[in-house]
């Protein structure tokens, strides 16, 4: 079966959210030290890369990673052309079948350089967790960091998506894939405290 990896690679000197943890790997404890193996150390922000939010991100009260029902990230999944946009709503979505669709993923190709985190980036609208929620979404993602606008505190869209019942997976690498229907696998770390996990996001034909 074709297989697409739609996450971004992790590697020392790749971008992360402006001030947060950078992201580094070393061997930590060489074959020659150990004697028998090389053992790897990582240090990383849970929002590194491709990655899954709890509600616990931007809510004190929300769900951690490991309260998240795994089933919202194994499943059929609509990615869905919004190119070039400034903001996306709920318009965006006029004349998209969404019957039966638990799952969207928005690709922006707005963010041009994955060596460099980008400056700005479309938004969510106010109008468009409602109108997903009514849909019976359970999933959206997207190509760029976050929902919200990367200078935003308040984070509205990620408080009304949570609201509407709506989890948010950011980041993916979206440039080689047609819009269309999609099987999605893309799941979060064990993490028992958890605000967010890298993931692994592929995505089956
Ligand atoms: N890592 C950060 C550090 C400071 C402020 C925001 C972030 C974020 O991660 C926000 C983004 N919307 C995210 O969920 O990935
Ligand atoms: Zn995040
Ligand atoms: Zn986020």
């Amino acid at each position: 079966m074709k297989i697409f990896d739609v996450s971004r690679k992790l590697n020392n000197g790749m971008p992360v959210w402006p001030g947060d943890t950078a992201f580094q790997y070393e061997v930590s404890w060489p074959m020659e030290e150990s004697g028998s193996v090389n053992v790897g150390r990582l240090e990383l922000s849970t929002h590194t890369g491709t990655h899954v939010d709890a509600p616990f991100h931007f809510d004190n009260e929300g769900k951690k990673i490991i309260d998240l029902d795994l089933n919202l990230y194994i499943g059929p999944a609509k990615v869905i052309d919004v190119i070039g946009k400034e903001s996306i709503g709920a318009a965006d979505l006029i004349g998209v079948d969404l019957d039966g669709c638990k799952r969207v993923l928005f690709r922006t190709l707005a963010w041009e350089n994955p060596n460099e985190f980008p400056e700005r980036i479309p938004h969510i609208e106010p109008n468009l967790a409602p109108f997903l929620g009514s849909k019976g979404i359970k999933l959206i993602g997207l190509d760029v960091p976050s929902v919200d606008p990367i200078d935003s505190k308040e984070l509205p869209a990620h408080q009304s998506l949570n609201e509407h019942g709506i989890h948010i997976l950011e980041s993916l690498m979206l440039d080689e894939i047609e819009p269309g229907d999609y099987e999605l696998i893309a799941l979060p770390l064990p993490l028992v405290e958890g605000d967010g996990s890298p993931v692994r996001a592929v995505l089956r034909k």
